[in-house]
């Protein structure tokens, strides 16, 4: 009697769960990817291939195609590969689209409350709040922070190839970074790149590194969002959401106590606050080219969505997957994608091309709020260590670069390994 009631049990699991969600893309008449539980679960949580490399695969397998029905463990997924859909879904339709379609718990993870993931009229009142934040002005000023830094940087190196020749850049650029944001977003002087106030490393490293207890909740987080919400899950561990809400904190006090202006971000909360109260490089190009530090973006339907040029209709909820990197590599775009060419930029190159096939940065109105910071500390890092290294590959060097797979971005497995030696020019 078990068997058979085990079998009936399946049957019925079959025909009522697995089956209506297996055809959803069919009945769509979308061309589509068929829902297998053991090939996603691998692609999903095993993450193999890395999640660049895979959306890169599934880009290639519907070549031809504008879009396609993917998924997300049981979650449909539509995946744009077609630049004018991206740009529609990014720009012209906004209105539909306006959400990535990540829940937050935000009572037990306040951290996860932020811009990149809110959506709604929350996104929409802090996003206008923080636009300023990288006005003209506010960038001339951290630029000289940025130099500093950039010094700090330099000195930090020349003082490693001393002993070494061969260095891994990608541990001390994150140190770099790290410097940057204690001094442009909270105004303190760290120094992580001496080992120094190491504590900001620490926290800076676990924000994102990826567990498999945080890989797991991402899934969840992703592909059953009232699971989530339900369990009050929490992406941010207790130690990182103290530290950073301590910090802020402190911070806050520090200078209204002793009235302390530094024009940097912690300043730009205070004025928010105040007012609250009263009334209520070309080549650098290329390697985001072929490097998107965020490999892909997704959003949500937010109301439903006629695709255009057909009367295929999107329903509220539905996720897309824009596949950044997939779209870097298409040889459509830029012919023989893995060589390193940054004449692909000039401005002649630049036009042949259809818009919204460089998308390091996102699109529309939710592009990315620090791209113009970011670009910019890049440019102010690397100036100082082409000035006075010469950098060439070595033995450890490996090309083209193996994926973390585990990474949240896009990042190597084994690190960015370069021979470092100092030009004899010496910069104060
Ligand atoms: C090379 C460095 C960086 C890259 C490649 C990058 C890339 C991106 C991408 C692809 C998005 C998604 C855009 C979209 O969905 O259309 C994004 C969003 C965002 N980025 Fe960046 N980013 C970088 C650095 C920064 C920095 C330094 C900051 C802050 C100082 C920053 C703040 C943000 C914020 C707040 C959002 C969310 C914007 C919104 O949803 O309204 N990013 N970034």
């Amino acid at each position: 009697m078990t068997p058979l009631l085990i079998v009936i049990g399946i049957y019925v699991a079959y025909y009522f769960l697995y089956r209506p969600v297996s055809t959803y893309w069919e009945k769509m008449r979308v061309p589509h990817k068929s829902l297998s539980l053991i090939a996603n679960a691998s692609e999903t949580f095993f993450k193999k291939p890395s999640p660049a490399e895979y959306s890169q695969e599934l880009y290639d397998k519907f070549k031809g195609e504008r879009f396609a029905g993917i998924w997300y463990f049981f979650a449909p997924m539509l995946l744009a590969r077609d630049p004018e859909l991206i740009r529609a879904i990014l720009t012209r339709d906004f209105a539909y689209w306006s959400s990535r379609g990540i829940v937050i718990n935000e009572k037990e993870d306040p951290l996860g409350e932020n811009l990149v993931n809110l959506s709604g009229v929350k996104w929409k009142v802090m996003r206008s709040k923080l636009n300023g934040a990288f006005s003209g002005r506010k960038m001339k000023h951290m630029f000289n922070m940025l130099e500093d830094c950039s010094r700090e940087f330099e000195s930090a190196l020349r003082g490693i190839v001393k002993t070494k020749d061969m260095v891994e850049i990608k541990e001390i650029s994150a140190r770099f970074m790290t410097d940057v944001i204690g001094h442009c977003v909270f105004g303190i002087q760290i120094d992580t790149l001496n080992d120094k106030n190491i504590e900001f490393r620490t926290v800076g490293k676990e924000v994102f590194e990826v567990t498999l207890r945080i890989r797991l909740l991402r899934v969840i987080q992703m592909a059953f969002p009232n699971l989530f919400k339900l369990i009050r899950a929490k992406v941010h561990s207790k130690r990182v959401t103290g530290f950073i809400v301590n910090l802020v904190k402190d911070t806050f006090k520090y200078r209204e106590e002793k009235n302390i202006q530094r024009n940097d971000f912690i300043d730009l909360l205070r004025e928010m606050r105040k007012k609250e109260k009263q009334n209520g490089i070309k080549d650098g190009v290329e390697t985001l080219r072929k490097y998107p530090t965020i490999p892909m973006i997704t959003r949500e339907v937010t109301k439903s969505y006629t695709i255009p040029g057909t009367d295929i209709v999107l329903p509220v909820g539905l996720k897309c997957l824009l596949p950044i990197y997939a779209i870097h590599r298409d040889p459509k775009y830029y012919p023989d994608p893995e060589r390193f060419d940054p004449e692909r930029f000039n401005d002649e190159v630049k036009r042949e091309r259809p818009a919204h096939t460089f998308l390091p940065f996102g699109g529309g109105p939710r592009f990315c709020l620090g791209a113009r910071f970011a670009e910019m500390q890049v440019k102010v890092g690397l100036i100082k260590v082409i000035e006075n290294f010469h950098l060439s590959l070595c033995e450890k060097s490996t090309n083209p670069l193996e994926q973390d797979n585990t990474a949240r971005f896009l990042g190597s497995k084994t690190g960015i390994w370069v021979r470092v030696h100092p030009t004899n020019r010496q910069t104060d």
